[in-house]
């Protein structure tokens, strides 16, 4: 690959994330021998003034990591331009392409996803789509199932299947990563991972920020297109699926493929028992006073900043296992965690009590803010009573754990494995076409039913874990949401 060019090389994700990820590479000697990359966008800006940018972008984020050395920074110096380019624009991206030659490019579209169909196009008819380039296109590619498919016609017209690259930067996380090391490098779990031992399945992203400045986009989308369409049904996925024969990517994609197919739709009928839609108004996060979504957005509005849903996969793996999702702006914490819960033991012997309880155990595979699994068992209560005393105890199987004293890894940014994996042209962790079409459908669906239903958000207070039928959700089958760590 010759050149990664980032369309949009001076917004907010290129650089808060993709050249942070891109200078960490570098620092690491991951990035291939004489990639150029290329800044794109349409301001008039010196490719001096742009590195100067990126140089600030990156530099505080490095010494916070204890990562930032001038000779790591020269050498991605050396790599780096900037080009003002209409990137619809076949004409304008002509210098582009005289730029690149004929090495293979790799187009990063950190832009407006409105313009997706208009830039692929304009690539084809700059050259820029031979069969040695390459496309990455960010979240959220449609608003819905109609829209995903008019850009993603557009896509395929210009570019074949495997040079597309879909981010769902949940997938470049470490811990979802371990989660399939843990799946399918372990014999211990496969025979426990069904209806017949787990109970249900939670899986829970909590935010403290609220919408703030990305509201035109954010009040257009709500939390169930934003993040339940694509991250959350993206962990759903990894939980749910079947052992694929090998990690090829379409291996791992066909068996994701065919859980989002075997979600049960969620019909108008059905939209209130399982499902919940919340919007936050004033209240306290992290200490300080926040103002409602409406006051964010300056008028009143239908857009649902909480989500939670009851999701039944109806397979022979899952059959009788719920899944419980929620997502939320301005919840109490910054957590993300997949809970897996097991039954509980069908008959204690250890019944006196308070004292001899038995907590059923649990897994509780935690990206945010810490990485680590950790599975909760049962064990004796050092001492001589006469009755045996149990308590819980948290076995952790942290990564960073491994070898005592040795300073753990570096924790990366997602964007780092994404950037290197789509350089390398393996798309095992992006989402295929297909993933995608089979989310937006039943996405759709959910939101047809709110819409059939006349299902209004319900009030949270910012702060807060959400509205309190979210809570009514597990209680209806006497369960809980987890609120211990770990
Ligand atoms: N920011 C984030 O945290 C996240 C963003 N995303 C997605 O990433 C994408 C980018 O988001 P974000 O960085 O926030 O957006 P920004 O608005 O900050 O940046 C968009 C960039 O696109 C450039 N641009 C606009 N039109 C054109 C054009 N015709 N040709 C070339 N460049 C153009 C703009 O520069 P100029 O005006 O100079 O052309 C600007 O640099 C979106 O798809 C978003 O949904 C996804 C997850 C998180
Ligand atoms: O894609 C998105 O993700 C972020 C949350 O990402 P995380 O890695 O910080 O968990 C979310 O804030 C944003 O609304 C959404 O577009």
């Amino acid at each position: 690959m010759a050149a990664l060019v980032l369309f949009g090389g001076g917004g907010d994700l290129a650089m808060r994330m993709l050249l942070p990820s891109l200078y960490f590479l570098e620092y690491d000697g991951l990035l291939p021998e004489g990639l150029k990359i290329i800044g794109a966008a349409r301001s008039d800006e010196s490719r001096d003034d742009y590195v100067a940018r990126v140089r600030a972008a990156v530099e505080g984020k490095a010494r916070a990591d204890d990562a930032w050395t001038d000779e790591a920074w020269a050498r991605l110096d050396a790599r780096l331009d900037y080009l003002p380019v209409d990137a619809t624009d076949p004409a304008s991206l002509k210098p582009l392409k005289d730029r690149v030659g004929d090495g293979g490019v790799t187009s990063f579209l950190a832009v407006s996803p409105s313009l997706y169909g208009r830039i692929v196009t304009a690539l084809k008819a700059a050259g820029l789509a031979e069969a040695t380039d390459r496309v990455v296109l960010e979240k959220p590619v449609g608003r819905d199932l109609q829209s995903f498919l008019q850009i993603d016609d557009a896509v395929a017209h210009a570019f074949s299947e495997d040079q597309v690259f879909r981010i769902d930067h949940y997938l470049g996380k470490e811990t979802v990563q371990n989660l399939i090391a843990l799946r399918f490098g372990n014999t211990i779990f496969e025979p426990l991972w069904n209806s017949l031992s787990i109970d249900h399945v939670q899986i829970t992203v909590g935010e403290t920020v609220g919408v703030g400045d990305r509201w035109p986009y954010y009040d257009e989308y709500g939390a169930l297109r934003d993040m339940l369409q694509n991250h959350m049904l993206q962990l759903l996925c990894l939980v749910a699926m079947e052992p694929p024969s090998d990690l090829d990517p379409d291996s791992v994609r066909n068996e994701k493929v065919k859980v989002i197919r075997s979600l049960r739709p969620i019909t108008e009928h059905e939209a209130e028992r399982v499902t919940v839609r919340g919007q936050y108004v004033a209240g306290t996060s992290e200490g300080k006073p926040a103002k409602a979504y409406s006051e964010e957005r300056g008028q009143a509005s239908d857009t649902e900043t909480f989500v939670a849903v009851r999701v039944d996969i109806d397979n022979w793996r899952w059959a009788g296992t719920p899944f419980f999702l929620r997502t939320g702006k301005r919840l109490a914490e910054k957590r993300t965690e997949i809970v897996i819960q097991f039954k509980p033991v069908p008959h204690s012997i250890f019944d006196h009590g308070e004292r001899g309880h038995i907590a059923a155990n649990r897994l509780v595979i935690e990206l945010q803010p810490e990485e680590d699994i950790a599975l909760s068992v049962m064990n004796k209560k050092p001492g001589l009573d006469q009755r045996m005393q149990l308590q819980p105890i948290q076995m952790s199987l942290s990564w960073g754990q491994g070898d005592k004293g040795a300073k753990p890894p570096r924790r990366r940014i997602a964007y780092e494995r994404l950037l290197l994996d789509a350089l390398a042209g393996d798309s095992t962790l992006f989402v295929r076409r297909d993933e995608a079409e089979q989310a937006w459908k039943w996405v759709d669906e959910v939101s047809d039913a709110w819409r059939g239903a006349a299902f209004k958000p319900k009030q949270y207070a910012a702060g807060t874990w959400g509205p309190q039928e979210a809570d009514l959700l597990l209680e209806r089958g006497g369960r809980a949401w987890n609120t211990g760590h770990g």
